[in-house]
């Protein structure tokens, strides 16, 4: 990315965690974020998620292809409205295999991600939106029975990305910053270790892309 005043390499944050800077140029950003801007109208669009313990997610939500509730997939919005869910894009599976591709290139010589070229079966995406303030604590995405790797697309306002491990929520944990059009894939050692985001930070976001906040898409198989 040019207009960064120092260069963000893709980095190996942990094994099987790899961060990819710019995956997406502004174009790819800009179709991404105005097909989530479709699916994001009803039926079985944007929502906020109550947690069994009564709380409400800050991040507001939609899925794709299987939808996500505390804590399992159903084909319905069974903690909504009962829609059903609307289809996971063909091609949204081929910018997460191409991802998975380019983090495994980052881990040469290890096969922490699987087989190469990768061909997972994606079929599940989350889209998150995070408005000013919104977080997502530390958690696991660990409903899926695949253990193929999660890969995340990230939108609009930068964020701190915490990435920690599977043994629990505390410490040792790394802080990436990701930015619009970044793309992190967590798969094998890394599948199911804890994450979250504890902050953004609003204003940051392309001034070109038209969004204020920021819209993280992970792709998961099922
Ligand atoms: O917003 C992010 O970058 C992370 C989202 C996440 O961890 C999730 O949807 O499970
Ligand atoms: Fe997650």
């Amino acid at each position: 990315m040019s207009e960064e005043l120092f260069p963000r390499p893709p980095a190996e944050i942990a094994p099987g965690a790899v961060h990819l800077p710019g995956r997406l140029d502004a174009e790819a950003q800009h179709e991404l974020l105005t097909a989530c801007r479709r699916w994001a109208l009803p039926p079985a669009g944007l929502r906020t998620v109550r947690m069994p313990s009564g709380g409400r997610m800050s991040v507001r939500q939609l899925s794709l292809g299987r939808h996500w509730y505390p804590y399992g997939y159903a084909d319905t919005v069974v903690d909504g409205g009962g829609e059903p869910v609307k289809p996971f894009p063909g091609w949204l599976g081929e910018w997460a295999r191409a991802a998975v591709d380019a983090a495994a290139e980052v881990v040469a010589g290890t096969d922490t991600l699987g087989r190469r070229p990768c061909d997972v079966p994606y079929d599940i995406a989350l889209v998150n939106f995070y408005g000013d303030g919104a977080r997502m604590g530390m958690h696991r995405d660990s409903d899926e029975k695949s253990a193929a790797p999660v890969v995340s697309f990230s939108l609009g306002d930068a964020c701190v990305f915490r990435f920690g491990h599977s043994g629990g929520r505390g410490r040792p944990w790394h802080d990436v910053t990701l930015r619009s059009g970044d793309a992190f894939v967590f798969g094998g050692p890394a599948r199911l270790a804890y994450h979250g985001v504890p902050r953004t930070d609003p204003g940051t976001a392309p001034p070109g892309l038209g969004l204020r906040g920021r819209v993280n898409v992970t792709v998961r198989a099922y």
